[in-house]
C-alpha cells in the first residue's frame, strides 16, 4: 500500500475568475481518518471532487494512491460518497448492490448485503422510501462493496439526526478497522471529527491553514493566557484576544520557561480551530465568533 494516499503541490482550482482552491499542498497518510473542516464555501467540496476526478485541477499536481488522477488511473479504488448520498430513488436497495456490481470491476455483494442485514434494512425497499439515515448507510454499504482504499465522504452525516448520525459514524469506523483503508470525511462540526479521526485538514476561502496529526496539534499548541505588556515578547502566536490588560494567546511552539509571567493552558481542538479560522476571518466573522 501506498504510504501517502493524498499528495497534492501547488494545487488550485479556479471557477472563472475566482479561486476556489488555490496553493494546495498537502499530503495525507494513507491508512489514516481525516478530518476536513472549514467553514461554507472554504473549498472543500472542491477539494474532494479534485481527488476523485470529478474536477480537473486548474493548476498544480494531484496524486490519489501514488498516481496522478487522470480519468479512469484510480478511481476504482477510490469510493466517494457526496452530500446528498445521491443514489437512484426509484431502485430498490437490492438493484443499487446490483448496479453497483455492474459498474464497478472490484466489487463484493456480500460486504453490502451483510451490513444492509446488520442494519435491518429490506432490500426490496425503494431508495426514495428510506429515512434519510437509511439511504446513507445504503449508501455507504454500496461504498465499502467497492472494497476502496479510499473513502471520501462529504458531510456524510449533515442532514441525519443526532441518531442516525451515531449509527452511521459507528457502522462507518467498524468498516474502517475491518479494511484499514484511508478515510476522509468534511464537516462543519469539529467536536464531532475529534472522536473519530486522527489527522486533521482545514480549510478557510480556499487555502490551507492546517493538515496536521491531530496529537501532534494537540502537543503543539498551547494558550498562554497573562499581561499584554509581555506578550510582544512571544514567538508563534496564531491568535490573540485583549481583555483589558490581560491576554490570551494561542501559540504554536515551545511552552515558556519557568517563572515567566504566563498561565499556560491546554487547547482543545475546536478552540484551536475556532482561533485558525478567526485569526484568518475579517472583522465581522471575528464578532460573531467572539
Ligand atoms: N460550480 C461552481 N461554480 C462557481 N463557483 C463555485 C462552484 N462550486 C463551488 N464554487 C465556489 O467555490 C468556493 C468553494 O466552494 P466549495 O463548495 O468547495 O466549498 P465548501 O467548503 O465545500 O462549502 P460548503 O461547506 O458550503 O459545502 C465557494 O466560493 C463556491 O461558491
Amino acid at each position: 500500500m501506498n504510504e501517502i494516499a493524498i499528495r497534492t503541490s501547488g494545487l488550485g482550482k479556479r471557477y472563472r475568475k475566482k479561486w476556489a482552491l488555490r496553493g494546495c499542498d498537502i499530503e495525507v497518510p494513507a491508512g489514516r481518518v481525516v478530518g476536513l473542516v472549514g467553514p461554507n464555501g472554504a473549498g472543500k467540496s472542491t477539494l474532494m471532487n479534485l481527488a476523485v476526478g470529478l474536477l480537473a485541477p486548474t493548476e498544480g499536481t494531484l496524486e490519489v494512491l501514488g498516481r496522478e488522477v487522470r480519468a479512469n488511473t484510480v478511481l476504482h479504488r477510490v469510493a466517494y460518497i457526496d452530500q446528498e448520498h445521491t443514489m437512484y430513488r426509484n431502485f430498490t436497495v437490492r438493484e443499487m448492490v446490483k448496479t453497483g456490481r455492474k459498474l464497478n470491476a472490484r466489487w463484493d455483494d456480500r460486504i453490502a448485503f451483510d451490513r444492509l442485514a446488520e442494519l435491518n434494512i429490506p432490500l426490496d425497499s425503494r431508495i426514495g422510501a428510506l429515512s434519510g439515515g437509511q439511504r446513507a448507510q445504503v449508501a455507504l454499504a454500496v461504498a465499502l462493496a467497492k472494497e476502496p482504499e479510499l473513502l471520501i465522504l462529504d458531510e456524510p452525516v449533515a442532514s441525519l439526526d443526532p441518531l442516525a448520525r451515531r449509527e452511521l459514524m459507528s457502522v462507518l469506523m467498524e468498516a474502517k478497522a475491518d479494511s484499514g483503508c484511508t478515510v476522509v470525511l468534511s464537516s462543519h462540526v469539529v467536536s464531532e471529527l475529534e472522536r473519530l479521526c486522527d489527522y486533521l485538514i482545514v480549510l478557510d476561502r480556499g487555502q490551507v491553514k492546517l493538515a496536521d496529526d491531530i496529537d501532534d496539534l494537540l502537543e503543539q499548541h498551547h494558550l498562554l493566557v497573562g499581561p499584554a505588556a509581555a506578550a510582544a515578547d512571544v514567538a508563534g502566536v496564531v491568535h490573540r484576544e485583549d481583555r483589558g490588560d490581560r491576554v490570551s494567546l494561542l501559540v504554536r511552539g515551545d511552552r515558556p520557561a519557568p517563572g515567566s509571567p504566563w498561565d499556560v493552558l491546554h487547547v482543545d481542538l475546536e478552540t484551536l480551530v475556532m482561533h485558525y479560522l478567526t485569526a484568518a476571518a475579517p472583522t465581522r466573522l471575528r464578532e460573531v465568533a467572539a
